[in-house]
């Protein structure tokens, strides 16, 4: 299955359970494994058969700063539907980490995968 990636897509929003938390923003790092036919762009080299990953990241940016979220849970589960309901992508896996949430682990996080019904 061919794929476009994005890996450690940074996003800076207000993210968590405790009240401090939504005082602040905090660093989210997404990975995005999307499914899609890459042979046809490659085919004749044109952009308007490619998915942009620009494109996908521009959009889960402003979707994910839209308002504040109290888990990653949802923030998975935001980015899956809307890159599986505005992109036509047959197939998502979405990683949410969230680095220093926890003091003595790198980062914690939530992977999700999701198919078009
Ligand atoms: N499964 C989850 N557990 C926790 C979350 C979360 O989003 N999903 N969030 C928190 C707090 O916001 C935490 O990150 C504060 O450091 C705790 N557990």
């Amino acid at each position: 299955m061919d794929k476009v990636l994005v890996r450690e897509l940074r996003i800076d929003t207000v993210i968590g359970v405790y009240e401090w938390e939504k005082k602040i923003k905090q660093t989210l790092l997404i990975d995005l494994d999307m499914a899609w036919d890459n042979q046809r762009a490659a085919g004749g080299d044109q952009y308007e058969h490619a998915l942009c990953y620009e494109t996908v990241s521009n959009r889960l940016i402003a979707l994910i700063t839209e308002q504040p979220i109290e888990l990653i849970e949802t923030v998975a589960e935001m980015i899956a539907t809307c890159v599986l309901a505005e992109f036509q992508v047959p197939w998502v896996k979405v990683k949410v980490m969230k680095p220093g949430a926890v003091k003595q682990a790198a980062a914690v996080g939530v992977e999700i995968e999701r198919s078009q019904h």
